[in-house]
């Protein structure tokens, strides 16, 4: 086997960072571009290593540009002598980003509870981090959109999702394959502009690069990691207040939150939000600073119509949501 540095940084961070336990099982989603490619070269040439069970999936949205992509990884797959899952979705899955990507998570994390697996590994890679963060940013997302693409985060109960890719760059895995000669997939998909996230990659990176920094995309990435721990840390901070300060489902006593940073306030807000109206409606900037200016506002204060005519009031030390019918 050709044991190069990717090889190495990949070993360091999986036994830095414990992402993938040696003799688990593992699902590596592989698009056939080249990150995924790299990944599951790289964990392939690792397994020895590890005494992982490897297999593969692949995702076909039955979308016609993409004709011929999940035979490729087949026999991609076929020539390591892996177990390979095709998933092909019953109607043609909706053009959206968005909904490729619920649709992809949805049905992988079935894969791993119908064979047992325990991690999902994507190929995101550090520019994708970049990228995801960027987007959060511009459009007004809090720190916790600004995490952007973390390292693990759990898909159920018992199943996790892992990038492990996450300190290489696109241009990386680009070398890495060419050096490898793995046979990229070229997805004509990130040629279209309509979607947002390939005009950031064509149009607007290649000029922040060119004019205000070279490694900007190193630098976001480190920001996202940053901002990761650091919200993390604030969620803790912030749960530990909301349940001292919790009545009821519909009620927050005022007291414990009086002296409490605004930072803490406005998460309080946001888990008595999430509580009372469950996933239902997220809320709002605006809703949320109207929630938080309540716990000094005087008595029988009250904020304007949320979702399902209900409002927030001051009631001596609670806060309360009510229904205006
Ligand atoms: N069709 C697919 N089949 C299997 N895995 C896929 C497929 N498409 C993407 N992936 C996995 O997801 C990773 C990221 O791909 P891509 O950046 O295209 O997805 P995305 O929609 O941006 O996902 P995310 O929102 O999680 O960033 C790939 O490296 C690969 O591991």
């Amino acid at each position: 086997m050709n044991w190069t540095d990717y090889h190495g940084r990949l070993h360091k961070t999986l036994r830095q960072r414990r992402l993938l336990p040696k003799q688990s099982r593992l699902l590596v989603a592989v698009s056939g571009g080249q990150d995924s490619l790299s990944l599951l070269q790289l964990l392939s040439d690792l397994k020895p290593k590890w005494e992982w069970d490897l297999a593969v999936a692949h995702c076909d949205h039955r979308w016609s540009i993409d004709a011929g992509m999940a035979d490729h990884v087949e026999t991609i797959v076929e020539r390591l002598g892996m177990t390979f899952f095709r998933i092909t979705a019953e109607t043609p899955v909706e053009a959206t980003e968005a909904s490729a990507r619920s649709w992809r998570y949805q049905v992988l994390r079935n894969c791993c509870e119908e064979n047992d697996y325990d991690y999902v590994v994507t190929g995101h890679t550090s520019t994708d981090r970049a990228e995801t963060l960027l987007y959060n940013l511009i459009r007004g997302s809090g720190s916790d959109g600004l995490q952007a693409l973390t390292w693990e985060r759990p898909l159920t109960a018992n199943i996790n999702l892992v990038r492990p890719l996450l300190n290489f760059s696109r241009e990386e895995t680009e070398q890495f394959c060419e050096q490898m000669q793995l046979p990229i997939w070229k997805d004509i998909a990130n040629d279209n502009l309509n979607y947002a996230r390939n005009r950031l990659r064509k149009q607007i990176f290649p000029q922040l690069k060119a004019h205000f920094n070279p490694q900007v995309e190193i630098a976001l990435s480190q920001t996202a990691d940053v901002l990761q721990a650091e919200t993390a840390y604030l969620q803790q901070l912030a749960t530990e207040l909301y349940e001292k300060a919790y009545h009821s489902k519909q009620s927050l006593c005022r007291e414990p939150l009086k002296t409490a940073p605004v930072a803490l306030q406005r998460r309080v807000m946001r888990l008595f939000w999430h509580t009372y109206f469950k996933n239902t409606h997220a809320p709002s900037f605006q809703q949320i600073e109207e929630l938080t200016a309540l716990i000094d506002a005087p008595n029988r204060s009250q904020t304007s119509s949320f979702p399902k005519n209900i409002y927030a009031v001051v009631e001596s030390d609670l806060i309360s949501f009510k229904s205006f019918v």
